[in-house]
């Protein structure tokens, strides 16, 4: 772990950064470990993560990564069990996930003027082209969001019982969720309120948010389940590098 800059290949004409939040306890996952340091076919879930941001191509200038601040030890640990030689600054976290990107924004106070790109940690199967696509969308448009139609029926709750929603009509936002890094600070200076689930729910009173064609391969570890989803994906190899 250092806060050297990452190796790029062709830098964007703009400055590009990423804050992953790996802050939280992981609740549903049941385990005693956090689902960011579990293994997944041999290594953290957090490595995956990292090294999918850490490709040369996206010429991303500065990793952050924000650990819950009782975990720092645990992270030092597996960086020198798996050798990771990722360049990443490291930040501790806060309650909720809106104060760790918070944490992980102070971090970039001093930055050049670029986009940011936030990342949940346990989403170690993002496809590189969507990395991109994030990024480029929220440069041309200021700020924008992954997102898949759902593959399922959707019904809301009412006091009669339940209705049916259009799914045409519905995304299921996934992170990356990219920002112009100016309009993200200004975002998370305003008060946190319950409901925030993600950073576009942050930002969108001060800003349209532009929807980017995500990946159901982009899951999210939040139950046990979803680690051997992950795994099998994984040993499909080239399906989740495109
Ligand atoms: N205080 C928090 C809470 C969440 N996160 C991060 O936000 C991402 C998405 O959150 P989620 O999947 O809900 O993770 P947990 O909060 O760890 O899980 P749970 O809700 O089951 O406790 C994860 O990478 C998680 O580590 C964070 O950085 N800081
Ligand atoms: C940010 C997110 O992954 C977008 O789908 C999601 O909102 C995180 O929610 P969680 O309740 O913290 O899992």
């Amino acid at each position: 772990m250092n806060e050297s800059r990452l190796p790029t290949s062709s830098a964007p004409q703009y400055p590009r950064y990423a804050i992953i939040v790996a802050g939280g306890s992981g609740t549903r996952m049941g385990t005693d470990r956090p689902k960011q340091f579990l293994e997944l076919a041999g290594e953290p879930v957090l490595l995956h993560t990292l090294r999918r941001f850490a490709a040369p191509a996206l010429g991303i200038r500065e990793l952050i990564l924000v650990l819950p601040a009782e975990q720092l030890g645990t992270w030092q640990e597996l960086c020198g069990q798996y050798g990771i030689s990722i360049p990443h600054t490291v930040v501790a976290g806060g309650a909720t996930r809106w104060a760790s990107v918070r944490a992980g924004l102070n971090q970039l106070a001093g930055a050049d003027p670029g986009v940011v790109a936030v990342h949940d940690g346990v989403r170690p199967l993002t496809p590189p082209g969507v990395i991109e696509a994030t990024y480029q969308a929220a440069r041309n448009h200021g700020a924008a969001v992954a997102a898949v139609v759902p593959k399922d029926s959707v019904r809301n709750l009412s006091q009669q019982g339940s209705y049916a929603l259009n799914r045409a009509r519905l995304r299921l936002v996934q992170t990356p969720q990219c920002f112009d890094l100016d309009l993200l600070r200004r975002a998370y200076q305003l008060p946190e309120l319950s409901t925030f689930t993600d950073d576009a729910s942050v930002v969108e009173d001060l800003h349209p948010i532009s929807l980017v064609e995500g990946d159901y391969r982009n899951l999210k570890i939040t139950t046990p389940e979803d680690l051997f989803v992950a795994e099998a994906l994984l040993r499909m190899r080239d399906s989740v590098t495109d």
